[in-house]
């Protein structure tokens, strides 16, 4: 199986809006910077992903993917047109905000979506969706935004759902964070805020 990995990005000063509250803006643009390397780390070490594409109102200096300039025509609007242009793509969706990421988790989700057509990862309150995975022809129109899970799921009820840690906890907000800071296996950059 070969995967495209679309990955969508904020530009760097509108990310984690909502830990702005807890977090001064410096720390959030760390945050999100590191998290986002770690999410482009685990699909860059996943054999079945052929291939990872940025959408993002910019790239990064010295990106080494693919990327795809974010027309702010708003999130679900961009992913469609992403969807159209790549119908023939075994195509994985997943957010930057997962830093208890593996390639394991990954591995579970195209798994499923290999069986079953279309694997959909919530979020830990099974309100928003931070992955989902589609066969190629098995389109799904992207419904992000508050309650995309139950959306998402309502059209493609025979979809896999896959719940694991790493695919779950997204950070949105600061007790998003605390979890992610009892987990062993991640460091907040600039945790002793
Ligand atoms: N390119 C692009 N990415 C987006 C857009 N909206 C959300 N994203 C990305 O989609 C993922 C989930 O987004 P959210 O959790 O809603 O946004 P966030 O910036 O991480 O956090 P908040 O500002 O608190 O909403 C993150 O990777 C975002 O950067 C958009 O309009 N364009
Ligand atoms: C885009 C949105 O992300 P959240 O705002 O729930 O993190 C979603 O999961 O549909």
């Amino acid at each position: 199986m070969s995967w495209t990995a679309l990955v969508p990005l904020k530009h760097r000063i509108e990310r984690k809006s909502r830990l702005a509250g807890s977090m001064a803006a410096d720390a959030r643009a760390l945050l999100s910077e590191c998290m986002f390397d770690h999410v482009i780390g685990v699909l860059g070490t996943t054999p079945a992903i052929r291939r990872i594409v940025l959408l993002s109102p910019a790239a990064p200096e010295n990106w080494p993917h693919d990327w795809i300039r974010d027309e702010r025509r708003g999130l679900n609007a961009e992913l469609a047109a992403f969807q159209s242009a790549e119908r023939a793509s075994d195509l994985l969706i997943i957010h930057a905000d997962l830093p208890l990421l593996a390639r394991a988790d990954v591995e579970a989700l195209l798994d499923a979506a290999v069986r079953t057509g279309t694997a959909i990862a919530p979020d830990r309150h099974d309100r928003g969706t931070n992955a989902l995975a589609c066969r190629a022809g098995m389109v799904v129109e992207p419904r992000f935004g508050p309650d995309s899970f139950a959306l998402h799921r309502r059209s493609v009820p025979e979809g896999a759902i896959i719940r694991r840690e790493g695919l779950a906890l997204d950070v949105d907000t600061p007790e998003d964070l605390e979890l992610v800071e009892a987990a062993p296996r991640w460091r907040i950059p600039g945790g002793d805020r």
